[in-house]
């Protein structure tokens, strides 16, 4: 994508959360279960595009909707272009995956401010997580770091890369490949003195639609590892184990 239309799209997200009539409220609630983030997040329906609820649009800036009208479209070719190859990858139908994101597949816009911190090493910005799509494509702040990932067992710090996109792979499509895809576990600290953005778009399938290992690639030797789940309910499980700090795949693994 050109570096002016990603710059563009970071400076609207800038400018939305400069507003004043925006309300901003960071939560810092320390309990034995529940622990917020330090983050406001605001989320909208950008596909399909009959799901758009405009009267959420925001009206400030002015080019808002504009550019977030453009923006879904670009991130749509990349998203197809990664999933075909990765269906390349596991012998599958080119268009295996991308398939599933048909005409009902839901497109969430989601914008994350969080604000600095007064207790960075005692609250994050997003809880550990790994996300609950098929695939999210995150435009990270261009000038503030934040975002980790683990592997095995060890936080690493994701870098900022100036124009890049960064394409995170998401639980359905670890359960789709049977496990041979992983859906990072990731999080977001929070910084003393500095504020910082994120945009992630989250690429899901039909609600109706189910989840589950794709048949191709079970058999005796790979053995099914994970069960059926409507999508719907599967979202629904996001919040629940979201909020507890826990993940929602493991409530599908066998
Ligand atoms: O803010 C970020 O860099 C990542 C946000 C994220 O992981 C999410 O919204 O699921
Ligand atoms: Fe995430």
């Amino acid at each position: 994508m050109e570096p002016s239309s990603l710059g563009e799209v970071m400076e609207v997200t800038r400018e939305f959360y400069k507003l004043p009539l925006k309300q901003k409220y960071s939560n810092f609630v320390d309990g034995k279960e529940f622990r917020m983030d330090w983050c406001d997040r605001f989320y909208l329906v950008v596909e399909p595009e009959s799901q758009r609820i405009y009267t959420l649009w925001p009206t400030q800036p002015p080019s808002f909707r504009d550019i977030l009208s453009k923006y879904p479209v670009r991130c749509r070719e990349i998203t197809n272009l990664v999933l075909k190859n990765l269906a390349k990858l596991l012998n599958l139908d080119r268009e295996y995956f991308v398939n599933m994101l048909d005409e009902n597949a839901m497109t969430h816009a989601r914008f994350n401010y969080y604000p600095h911190c007064p207790k960075p090493d005692q609250v994050f910005g997003l809880k550990p997580h790994s996300d609950a799509t098929v695939f999210t494509i995150v435009f990270v702040d261009d000038s503030v770091s934040g975002l980790q990932l683990q592997k095995n067992g060890v936080w690493y710090n994701v870098p900022i890369v100036p124009n890049a996109l960064l394409v995170n792979m998401g639980d359905v499509m670890e359960i789709m490949s049977n496990g041979l895809f992983k859906s990072p576990v990731h999080r977001v600290v929070t910084n003393a003195e500095k504020e910082r953005l994120s945009l992630v778009m989250f690429y899901m399938m039909d609600p109706e639609r189910e989840i589950e290992p794709v048949p191709e690639l079970v058999d005796e030797k790979n053995l099914r590892r994970y069960m059926k789940i409507k999508t719907k309910d599967y979202i629904a499980e996001i919040f629940k184990t979201f909020a507890r700090g826990t993940l929602s795949i493991d409530t599908v693994k066998i």
